[in-house]
């Protein structure tokens, strides 16, 4: 099968927020890197704003929306507090995530099949108000049919497994996840839902992923910010740009 369309690069912001958390100040800022990744080639900016904003600030992502040229995917819980930020600032995206607060980073996707009815009411009144409703998902079949059943427009599907086994050089435990991330690619995009992936991708572990065809957008940050430490942002950009085009091709 041929990709279904241009592959899109969403840069997630977070961690620059996490270094300019951890002395208080002002820097290094999440704008001037969000521009920056924009003028990059960033089709997209990613912001997860934490209920206990142990990153991405309010004030970020009402500067985000101030300063953006490039649609913003605000990830968030769903939470009445982050509903209410969501509709003041009407963000292109809004994507739903589960969150825990001891969790050092999200840890599985959404558990929307045991929670449809509060989920479908939760996500209403942001698809009335134009934001496209993503939901963050583990690659499991009655999660996706669920999110499809609740009126999401799209899905994300959790790469972090899949990136966890590469690192720890469990390669049939990777191969096996691939495996289920593509084929619940397929079965996302056969219920008509637009798909989605992130989570620790890396240089190593962006190809397989960028190749499937029904995946229309990838969001990436930890590792590219890691990345720019060494070689700068626009080039840490820029590279992992090249492996997805080159695995498109
Ligand atoms: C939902 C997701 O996978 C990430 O985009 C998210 O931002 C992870 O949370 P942290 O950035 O806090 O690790
Ligand atoms: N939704 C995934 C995302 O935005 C980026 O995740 P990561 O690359 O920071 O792990």
């Amino acid at each position: 099968m041929k990709p279904l369309g241009n592959l899109r690069l969403g840069v997630n912001i977070d961690h620059v927020a996490t270094v300019r958390n951890a002395r208080g100040g002002a820097y290094p800022d999440p704008l001037r890197a969000a521009k920056l990744a924009e003028e990059a080639g960033a089709d997209g900016i990613t912001a997860h704003l934490r209920e206990d904003r142990r990153h991405i600030s309010d004030a970020d992502i009402e500067g985000l929306m101030e300063v953006l040229s490039v649609p913003l995917n605000f990830e968030m819980a769903a939470t009445s507090e982050m509903q209410q930020i969501a509709l003041r600032h009407r963000p292109h995206a809004v994507c739903i995530v589960p969150e825990k607060r001891e969790e050092r980073t999200t840890e599985g996707g959404l558990e929307v099949a045991r929670e449809e009815n509060r989920l479908a009411h939760f996500i209403a009144p942001l698809r009335e108000a134009g934001c496209r409703v993503s939901i963050f998902i583990a690659a499991d079949k009655k999660q996706i049919e669920a999110a499809a059943r609740i009126g999401a427009q799209v899905i994300e599907l959790h790469t972090g497994a899949y990136c966890d086994a590469h690192a720890e050089g469990h390669f049939d435990v990777r191969d096996r996840e691939l495996e289920s991330l593509r084929e619940m690619s397929a079965f996302a995009h056969s219920l008509g839902l637009e798909v989605h992936a992130g989570h620790g991708l890396t240089y190593d572990t962006v190809k397989p992923v960028a190749a499937f065809p029904e995946v229309m957008e990838l969001n990436i940050g930890h590792f590219i910010i890691g990345e720019a430490i060494f070689r700068g942002l626009t080039p840490a950009i820029h590279e992992m740009r090249r492996l997805m085009d080159e695995a498109r091709a």
